[in-house]
């Protein structure tokens, strides 16, 4: 097996910048409750050595009515091998029993997005297309990343690098 990735925790500073952008940026926060969030987040692991997903888990509470959606900022990061790629899917169990998705079906992360201005915070995006309820507990797994080797064609030419996070080549 090839060892070509390892994941860490974004900073804390990161994590609070992610985390009021995305859910507080007119309220006042108790930012107490976000160190504590941070200190508990853990780094993506397999169940099993013969499972291929590092499952991903929420730093909160989530509670999606069905058709609702979350941003999720997950508060890691990972260095990744030139040559490989980092594939986020739902846990299947999330998929069977609640129809929860991810909104862009697959979240890709590049190598280089580590090296983006946001320390390739990885954001994971979900749904409820379901009809009941969707509830997960702090810590809770609700992803997984697949780690894939890919190649490039004959002729490419690409040397631009990235500095921005999702969306900021196509500017
Ligand atoms: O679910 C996702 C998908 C992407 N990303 C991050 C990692 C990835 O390296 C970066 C860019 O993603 P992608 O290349 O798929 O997005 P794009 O829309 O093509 O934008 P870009 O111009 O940034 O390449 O955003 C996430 O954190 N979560």
């Amino acid at each position: 097996m090839d060892r070509i990735a390892k994941f860490k925790k974004v900073s804390y500073k990161q994590y609070v910048k992610a985390y009021t952008n995305e859910f507080c940026e007119n309220t006042i926060t108790d930012m107490s409750c976000v160190k504590e969030m941070y200190e508990h987040i853990s780094i993506p692991l397999r169940a099993t050595k013969g499972s291929a997903g590092y499952d991903f888990s929420t730093p909160f509470d989530i509670c999606l009515k069905p058709g609702e959606s979350i941003k999720v900022p997950t508060g890691i990061r990972c260095k990744i091998d030139e040559g490989w790629v980092l594939m986020c899917f739902p846990r299947s169990s999330m998929g069977f029993k609640y129809r929860m998705q991810i909104d862009n079906t697959v979240g890709i992360i590049d190598s280089d997005y580590y090296y983006a201005e946001n320390e390739g915070h990885i954001f994971i995006k979900i749904s409820n297309n379901g009809n009941k309820i969707f509830k997960l507990k702090a810590g809770d797994k609700f992803a997984q990343g697949i780690f894939v080797s890919f190649g490039i064609t004959n002729d490419d030419m690409a040397n631009d690098e990235r500095t921005g996070g999702i969306g900021s080549t196509g500017k």
